[in-house]
């Protein structure tokens, strides 16, 4: 870097290098379970009320081959609906933590988190819906956005489509190294493919266990003008603010957005 040159330089990236270090460092200690009860358990897993986050998040009417899911963490509720319209889906994290947490789940084992109520919704006819995903999931591989080519193995040719929920502002000390990240995924997406994101709003921080991990905070338009200056459409752009209910301190998030976007 330049900064030997210039001691502001040096100074905002030693400041940068602290916050790259913290996300990193906040990532070696996150607790798959306790970022699961946080989130995906009452009262943020609640299906009956009116403002419940989910049934906001699980349609996919986007059709193709192969999905790639970027930052899967510890879940699967986020390619439920795609499991209908594609064929093939790989999962993907950062972490060896959260891909021992999806298998467990893919196989079946008892100690898996439960699932159920989420592939609940929406009601559809024939086989169970977790074992048609079990069959559609090819693979749960590794994944660094911050690395020009994020999978790990490289081998996967262009993806049809790609879903990232709640990653790329969760794993980014600043704007230059979320744009990066953004388009170093895009890299792994075809000309006219989709990618469809769910992110949180205005957020700083989030909990998992023991750890707090700072998040960039990202408002709409911001998120509109990275993703449009990374070479997209935005065919669907939605808002939801998180009710007073649903604040519940695992992080300080003001509401979540959800895209489809369309690579030019
Ligand atoms: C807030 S969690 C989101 C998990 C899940 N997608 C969801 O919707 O709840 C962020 C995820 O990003 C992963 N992650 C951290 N650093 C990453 C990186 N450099 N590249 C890809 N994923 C990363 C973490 O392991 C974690 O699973
Ligand atoms: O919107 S949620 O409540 C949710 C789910 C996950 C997260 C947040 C919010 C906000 N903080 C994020 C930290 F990165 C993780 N939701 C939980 C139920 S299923 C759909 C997603």
């Amino acid at each position: 870097s330049d900064s030997h040159r210039n001691p502001l330089l040096a100074v905002r990236d030693c400041v940068k290098m602290s916050s790259v270090a913290e996300v990193k460092q906040g990532y070696e200690l996150f607790d798959p379970r306790a970022y699961l009860q946080n989130n995906y358990t009452h009262p943020r897993a609640n299906f009956e009320s009116e403002d419940c986050v989910v049934p906001w998040k699980l349609r996919c009417l986007v059709r193709g081959r192969t999905l790639l899911d970027i930052g899967s963490g510890p879940t699967i509720y986020q390619v439920i609906s795609a499991c209908e319209h594609f064929e093939e889906i790989i999962l993907s994290d950062y972490l060896e933590v959260n891909r021992q947490e999806l298998s467990k789940w893919l196989h079946g084992e008892p100690d898996a988190f439960d699932w159920s109520p989420y592939l609940k919704y929406p009601p559809t006819r024939g086989d169970s819906k977790a074992e048609r995903l079990r069959q559609k999931v090819k693979g749960v591989w590794r994944c660094d956005v911050q690395q020009p080519n994020p999978l790990h193995p490289a081998s996967l040719g262009p993806v049809d489509a790609i879903t990232t929920t709640f990653c790329l502002e969760a794993v980014s000390a600043d704007k230059r190294s979320l744009e990066s990240a953004l388009a170093n995924v895009t890299t792994l997406l075809v000309p006219g493919g989709f990618l469809l994101m769910i992110g949180a709003l205005d957020e700083s921080y989030y909990l998992a266990g023991q750890v707090r991990i700072p998040v960039l905070p990202v408002d709409e338009e911001y998120v509109k003008q990275a993703v449009t200056g990374a070479g997209y459409r935005i065919r669907v752009f939605q808002t939801y603010i998180m009710p007073a209910g649903l604040k519940i301190g695992v992080d300080d998030v003001r509401g979540v957005f959800y895209l489809q976007a369309q690579k030019l």
